[in-house]
């Protein structure tokens, strides 16, 4: 049977140092403040931001909530940002996406000052991680590296398949994995034999948010599986994007879900808005 890779203990130990940090950071008079822009009233954002609100709250981060109504224009949300880019008190600003369909979201992420965008959206912050001289790597990702780093999995020489393509996940994760020197094959709902090529993994990361799309007995014996997916089924139920129960027969180390990803992808919000901090303090 597979290890169990806890990623509420893992985020719990990291969200332990940042706390230490931003107490360390409090004694030169500063404090990392982040401001989370909600537009509208999508109840799975407002539960994500209230957690980010909850966990900058425990970990000493100042942080301030907008929330706008649905039909905000383009226009105010674009002026909200331009403030916020200037607030000497704001480290890290992250507009909860998706955004209603009347705002242009591309445009809205460019507008986010590239020092202060700590979910790494901006194509300024994505070219320095495609370029290897990353500034603020996306969340997600981010966690999926570090749960990686806990479990002390090497990918130098491994065979990674990373299975969604999304802006948010699988672009970004394939090249940190690509930077760590793994062999990356990036697939998709349009791959062909997906099976076959999920079999190929050492290290297989799903991000293609399908319920339990990746069947069990396509691991290979002894894999490692991350799975990003949170999807819900029915009123309550969270299930990955993997068959977990047939998987960990298989794997060697696999993510839960909930308690896997999602926790360590505040976590590094966390960490991104301290980082950027301590630029401010001119530490970094
Ligand atoms: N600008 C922006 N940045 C984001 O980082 C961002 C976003 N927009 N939009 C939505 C997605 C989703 N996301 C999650 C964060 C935490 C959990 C998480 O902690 N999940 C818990 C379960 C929580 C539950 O019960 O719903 C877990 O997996 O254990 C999940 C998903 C951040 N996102």
């Amino acid at each position: 049977m597979a290890e169990i890779i806890d990623g509420k203990a893992i985020a719990a130990r990291l969200r332990e140092e940042i706390r230490q940090e931003v107490l360390r950071l409090g004694q030169k008079k500063v404090t990392p403040g982040l401001a989370v822009v909600l537009v509208g009233d999508d109840p799975a954002s407002r539960v994500y931001v209230s957690m980010k609100e909850k966990a900058c709250a425990e970990a000493g981060i100042y942080s301030d909530e907008y929330k706008l109504p649905a039909d905000t224009s383009e226009q105010t949300l674009l002026e909200l940002i331009d403030r916020l880019n200037r607030d000497e008190r704001i480290d890290g600003i992250l507009v909860q996406l998706p955004l209603p369909d009347h705002i242009d979201e591309s445009k809205i992420l460019e507008a986010i000052s590239p020092q202060k965008d700590v979910d790494g959206f901006h194509p300024y912050n994505v070219g320095r991680l495609a370029t290897g001289n990353p500034l603020f790597k996306p969340c997600t990702p981010y966690g999926v590296m570090k749960m990686l780093e806990a479990i002390d999995c090497d990918l130098t020489g491994k065979e990674v398949v990373v299975v969604g393509r999304s802006n948010i996940v699988g672009k970004p994760v394939a090249l940190m994995c690509l930077a760590r020197h793994a062999t990356v094959t990036l697939c998709h709902s349009r791959t062909r034999d997906l099976a076959e090529v999920v079999g190929r993994a050492d290290v297989l990361i799903a991000a293609v948010g399908r319920p339990e799309l990746i069947r069990g007995e396509w691991i290979k014996e002894g894999a490692v599986v991350i799975d990003v997916g949170v999807n819900r089924v029915g009123e309550k139920k969270l299930v990955g994007d993997v068959e977990f129960a047939a998987a960990s027969k298989r794997a060697s180390a696999i993510t839960p879900v909930p308690g896997g990803v999602g926790p360590m992808t505040i976590t590094m919000l966390l960490y991104n808005t301290l980082e950027s901090a301590r630029r401010r303090a001119g530490e970094a």
